[in-house]
């Protein structure tokens, strides 16, 4: 392993839908100095833009029904608008940003999820071993900050809708092996919190075995349940830290004061 640093930050849909947090984080992530990367959702927008174009948005517990139309429209959405509106942006900000999707330097391979009780369509689920380090590195290496979208292929020439905190969490176990490696899901909120309505209830630190008891107590909800199991399945796996906290705090997350730190022990 290179002993250099890297920091794998996520943002989700809630951010990318308001462009003044959105600048805000921008302006933060270019400053944060080392090698980085970007992983970005959008998921707001592409059911805004499905439903003006009829096309009605279905989730399955936290996953999108992804047809073949859904499929063109979360490629345009998240591989085009979204990423190159953040590329754009971070360029302006001095951040050498390229955009790519898991397909672009063969980057993040996944399968079309198998049909169980659901079928899911062309859902993509990334299986280990299947992030592309030696690509990535190159990237990195040569001064690029990638900026990864939610959309993967499957290497036979399909491509598949894959959640943003899935291929951050993936991304990072990979990386792992290369970088010490940290990775910050950004959002719009202080952090985990005790109490969802309260800014200030932010939960400093959970361990795995919390997780379940606060999941359990319902403290733990929505979004936030496949977050954390992603985030957890990313320590189990060799990656160092992983923080979730205010996209407008991340500049406070090297100095250890930001949102919600996970641990094993
Ligand atoms: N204890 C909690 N603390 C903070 N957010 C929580 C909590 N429980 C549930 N949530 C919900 O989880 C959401 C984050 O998950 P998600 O919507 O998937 O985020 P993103 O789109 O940013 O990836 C928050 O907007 C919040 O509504
Ligand atoms: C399969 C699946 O559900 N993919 C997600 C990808 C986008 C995403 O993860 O966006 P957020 O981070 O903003 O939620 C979706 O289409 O909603």
């Amino acid at each position: 392993m290179s002993n250099s640093g890297l920091n794998i930050i996520k943002i989700g849909g809630n951010i990318i839908d308001d462009e003044v947090l959105l600048d805000s984080f921008l302006e933060k992530f270019a400053a944060l100095p080392g090698k980085k990367i970007l992983v970005h959702g959008g998921g707001k927008i592409a059911t805004r833009i499905a439903t003006d174009l009829g096309i009605e948005a279905k989730m399955v517990e936290g996953r999108r029904i992804t047809d073949e139309a859904m499929l063109r429209i979360v490629t345009m959405v998240y591989a085009g608008l979204t990423n190159k509106n953040i590329v754009a942006k971070l360029q302006v900000l001095q951040c050498d940003a390229i955009g790519l999707s898991g397909a672009d330097g063969g980057t993040i391979k996944a399968i079309k999820r198998p049909v169980k009780d659901i079928d899911y369509g062309f859902v993509g689920d990334i299986l280990h071993d299947s992030v592309n380090t030696a690509s990535i590195k190159k990237f990195l290496e040569a001064g690029f900050v990638p900026v990864f979208s939610a959309i993967t292929h499957n290497g036979l020439g399909q491509l598949l809708n894959t959640n943003a905190d899935t291929i951050a969490s993936a991304l990072a176990v990979g990386l792992s092996s290369l970088y010490d490696t940290s990775l910050v899901y950004c959002f719009e909120k202080n952090g985990v919190l005790k109490d969802i309505n309260d800014e200030q209830s932010v939960i400093n630190s959970i361990r795995a075995d919390e997780f379940l008891q606060l999941k359990e107590d319902g403290v733990i909800h929505d979004g936030m349940v496949p977050k954390l199991q992603n985030a957890f399945d990313a320590i189990q796996k060799g990656v160092r830290n992983v923080y979730i906290g205010h996209a407008n705090n991340l500049h406070l997350f090297q100095q250890g004061q930001f949102g919600t730190c996970l641990t094993l022990k």
